[in-house]
């Protein structure tokens, strides 16, 4: 018995010593990959003569490029950082670059795709994006442009392959696939190794790289077998394309991608200076919501194209249908829908014969209509980052463009049952929050701090916080603070949960004066300073957020305590009319006995 146990220990303890062993092993061989990285980057680098990278004629190939770029792409004059990412990756050293929304990422491979030998392999993380990118390389008369996904037909991926390995069948000089490719297609890495023993592979880009962070808003489990790369191809130079990366996300790329230190990161200015951004309140009736926008759509953006962002399927379809029975032609686009059915929604908005799509973040990646005048949020975005990308697909073509986001705070809650799966979903969703509940910093300077983007102006003097900079009023909330607080705990020792909106509905029992945006403010401002916390409850069907006391919350008995909050005295941030507060008193009285009603529930989706 003693014998046999003894084996059994000594077993376990071998069991320690190998999974130690094989993590070691697994540390040695990252450790491995990146020195020899290291030295292929650095022997690059001493091989280059020239590191002005902003030059255009100090290298091999810079009158190559300036014609390229005048005869096939049109192109007078570079933007911020193309022609240092071009030369850079020219030079075969890695390279990430980080430019805005229609900055031009794309022609800083498409210009050195047609200048080098062999192909550049292109990965890119929808099959529209590369469709789009195909016509409209197309129609500039490049040729050589391919692509490989789930859909193609298998005799067109041999001859693909085939023309991976020699132009004899035809030339390649894009080969556009999914990251699914990589990670899962063993022929197509295979082929891949092929051309690249021929020298055929130029370059590899990672369009959208920010989607190998986890860290990042659109973190895609496919993007993490990309590190897959640069162990197989440490010599080939690799330019990942991102707008948005913060420092953090970037060096977690760049360990995931097993880039070497050598590896050139450009960064641009993340302001849009062409964009109006506006936070303006949400009318607490979907009606008022409704009208609010067809008056805005009516008066600002007749005619015009845009986008009305929404954060549920079903939410799409009933702004849609709502906006459409006040006249305004406007579809809805999610990813509940047929692909056939989303293409044309697409097309007949970029032949404006639709003006508005109304869509979930589903209408995202890739949308690149110049003209989009405005962007509206019917809910909040769940991190600056969605919000930054989504708004940031207004005024492509350098035209004044419109972002304006309707801020119910109480959406907050809502957005929190959605995100709460996502590793830093609550602390994006809060950063948010603040983005809103900001009404003294300019909105451009709220955005740029985000992205730790130190622009010299904090004013734009376009923005509704710099526009209305006069108007702020800082009021003394702690009454209500300290109610909320009693109700709370009342509610805990009874062994009751209340839902945000029971709450609001109790301070207008006792406080009948009261802006209910200004209550439902007081409520997300105590949970962002952790004066409450949120608690979620799961059925199979929905999600319920009831609200608890938080963690700061015995703050509040301190002498020195002080719950101040900023409202708008009157302009952008209208007002709910008394006769809605009327009406929604009558309907209140209702409801009174419901535990929870809608708008405190989020049906799965
Ligand atoms: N230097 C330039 N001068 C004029 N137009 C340019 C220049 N560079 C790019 N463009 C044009 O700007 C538009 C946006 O470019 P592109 O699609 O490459 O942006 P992007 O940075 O990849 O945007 P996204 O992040 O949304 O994919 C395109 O129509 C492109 O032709």
């Amino acid at each position: 018995m003693e014998a046999l146990q003894e084996i059994q220990q000594e077993l376990s303890s071998i069991d320690v010593q190998v999974k130690n062993l094989l993590d070691r092993k697994e540390q040695l061989l990252q450790l491995q990959d990146q020195l020899q990285q290291e030295i292929v980057q650095q022997a690059k680098w001493s091989g280059t003569n020239c590191t002005d990278w902003s030059s255009d004629s100090n290298f091999t190939w810079s009158n190559q490029l300036l014609q390229i770029s005048r005869d096939t792409f049109g192109i007078e004059n570079f933007r911020q950082y193309q022609l240092e990412a071009m030369n850079v990756t020219l030079s075969e050293i890695d390279c990430i670059l980080i430019l805005p929304t229609g900055a031009g990422k794309s022609l800083c491979y498409q210009i050195p795709a047609l200048l080098s030998q062999g192909f550049t392999l292109v990965i890119s993380p929808l099959v529209s994006l590369m469709q789009d990118q195909i016509i409209s390389l197309k129609l500039k008369g490049v040729e050589g442009v391919e692509m490989l996904s789930a859909e193609t037909e298998p005799s067109h991926t041999k001859a693909v392959y085939q023309r991976m390995l020699s132009d004899n069948e035809g030339i390649l000089k894009i080969l556009f696939v999914t990251p699914e490719k990589i990670g899962k297609s063993k022929r197509f890495l295979s082929n891949l190794e092929k051309a690249n023993n021929c020298n055929r592979l130029a370059r590899i880009v990672v369009d959208e790289v920010h989607c190998t962070s986890q860290w990042g808003n659109d973190f895609r489990p496919d993007y993490k077998a990309l590190g897959v790369l640069k162990r197989q191809f440490p010599s080939v130079p690799l330019l990942g394309l991102t707008a948005t990366a913060s420092e953090a996300i970037t060096q977690d790329i760049k360990t995931i991608l097993s880039l070497s230190t050598c590896c050139m990161i450009f960064r641009g200015s993340m302001t849009r200076v062409n964009l109006i951004y506006e936070v303006r309140q949400k009318p607490s009736s979907h009606t008022d919501t409704i009208n609010d926008m067809v008056s805005l759509i009516n008066d600002k953006f007749r005619n015009q194209s845009g986008i009305i962002y929404c954060c549920t399927r079903k939410e799409s379809e009933t702004v849609a249908s709502d906006l459409v029975s006040k006249g305004i032609h406007a579809a809805f686009y999610h990813a509940d829908m047929e692909m056939s059915e989303r293409s044309s929604v697409h097309r007949h908005w970029i032949e404006n014969k639709v003006n508005v799509i109304v869509g979930t973040i589903a209408f995202g990646m890739g949308i690149d209509k110049p003209d989009v005048r405005f962007v509206i949020h019917h809910t909040i975005s769940k991190s600056i980052e969605n919000y930054y990308q989504e708004s940031g697909r207004a005024g492509r073509d350098g035209q004044l463009a419109r972002c304006i986001l309707y801020y119910r705070p109480l959406d907050a809650f809502k957005l929190s049952c959605m995100v709460f799966m996502e590793q830093t979903g609550q602390k994006n969703l809060y950063k948010m929050l603040q983005y809103c509940n900001n009404i003294k910093t300019c909105r451009r300077k709220l955005i740029a701090d985000h992205f730790v983007d130190n622009i010299a102006s904090c004013n734009c003097s376009i923005c509704d916080t710099c526009s209305n900079s006069s108007n702020v009023i800082s009021s003394d909330q702690n009454e209500i603070c300290h109610f909320i607080l009693r109700t709370i705990q009342q509610a805990t020792d009874g062994d009751v949960n209340l839902t945000p909106l029971k709450i609001v509905k109790n301070i207008q029992k006792h406080f009948s004066n009261l802006d209910i945006f200004m209550i439902e403010k007081v409520i997300v401002t105590m949970t962002l300073r952790g004066l409450l916390k949120e608690n979620l409850h799961f059925t199979p069907y929905s999600t319920i957020c009831y609200l608890i006391a938080g963690m700061k919350a015995s703050t509040s008995k301190q002498e020195n305590f002080k719950f101040v909050v900023d409202t708008f005295e009157n302009a952008s941030m209208k007002r709910q009319a008394p006769k809605e507060i009327a009406r929604s008193s009558s309907k209140k009285l209702k409801r009174q006995n419901a535990v929870v009603d809608d708008r405190d529930v989020v049906t799965i989706d």
